[in-house]
């Protein structure tokens, strides 16, 4: 394994993984948390969170799938559409504290835009969002924490329909036929059982005031205090808060539920 120097190892990022189904709020979530630290005005080169989604790890389609693509038949919710070593390696990279360079995603192309690379130069806190970013263990155990935004089917639905026709250039018809033969299906069978995983469920994402404002508190804590954490970047102290019942045994499968590494 590769040695590091002083300066990289202090530079080593918290590395938050953000889970949840299509149009949850994942992305949304990540910004709150970015502009409550006062990084999202930031100039990216000085940023010390930053952003990146799962969907630059999408692998490339052959002509027969981007044709399948276009019309809502190709299941770009299911793990096999991702790229995971990719992935891997560049978590891998980044958790090394080195500038790595990502493709973004253009979902009008269904492809990668390898002509707008992100650069992702060494941050103290790493955001990583995706539908499926705590499905592969491998990846999964890359995360010190891990957040799992919680929304119900029925609202995610209606924003995931004017947003996939007006931002990503879909037919009503397509996104039905996508949603219905492979967003809910693989939701079910991929993303949702992920949720266990998860420090902290966010029932309602971005709305949540009080989820939002405790995990900024621990990231402030953790760029304050960054020696008192340990190589795995948790303190050793965990604490459970249930915001249901007010009781302190919190139960991840539970939607209201949060449990706060601090
Ligand atoms: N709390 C909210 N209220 C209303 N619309 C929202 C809310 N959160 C997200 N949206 C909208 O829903 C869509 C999906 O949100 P986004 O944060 O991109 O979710 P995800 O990253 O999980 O796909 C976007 O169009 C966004 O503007
Ligand atoms: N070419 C693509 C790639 C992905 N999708 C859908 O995007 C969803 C994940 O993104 P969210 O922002 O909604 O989390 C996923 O459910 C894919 O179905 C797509 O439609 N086209």
């Amino acid at each position: 394994m590769e040695q590091l120097n002083k300066t990289q190892s202090q530079r080593l990022p918290f590395l938050i993984g953000v889970a949840g189904g299509t149009a949850s709020g994942k992305s949304s979530v990540c910004t709150k948390i970015m502009e409550q630290l006062g990084q999202a005005e930031m100039d990216h080169t000085q940023r010390q969170v930053v952003a990146i989604s799962q969907d630059s790890f999408y692998r490339e389609l052959t002509p027969t799938e981007k044709a399948k693509a276009q019309r809502g038949m190709f299941n770009f919710d299911h793990p096999d559409a991702f790229n995971e070593d990719l992935m891997y390696e560049t978590l891998q990279c980044i958790l090394k504290g080195n500038k790595v360079e990502i493709p973004s995603y253009n979902y009008c192309t269904n492809s990668l835009d390898f002509e707008n690379m992100l650069v992702i130069y060494p941050a103290d806190v790493v955001l990583f969002e995706g539908i499926l970013v705590f499905y592969f263990p491998k990846i999964r155990d890359l995360f010190h924490m891990k957040l799992f935004v919680d929304t119900d089917s029925d609202t995610r639905l209606a924003r995931r329909v004017p947003r996939d026709i007006n931002e990503r250039g879909r037919d009503l018809d397509a996104v039905l036929t996508q949603y219905m033969t492979f967003v809910k299906p693989a939701f079910e069978e991929f993303c949702s059982p992920t949720k266990k995983f998860a420090d902290v469920i966010i029932p309602r994402g971005a709305d949540n005031t009080v989820a939002i404002d405790l995990i900024v508190q621990h990231i402030r804590d953790f760029l304050n205090n960054r020696s008192l954490y340990g190589s795995t970047g948790n303190m050793s102290l965990f604490m459970n808060l249930d915001l249901s019942s007010g009781s302190s045994g919190a139960m991840a499968g539970d939607s209201a539920c949060m449990r706060i590494l601090c």
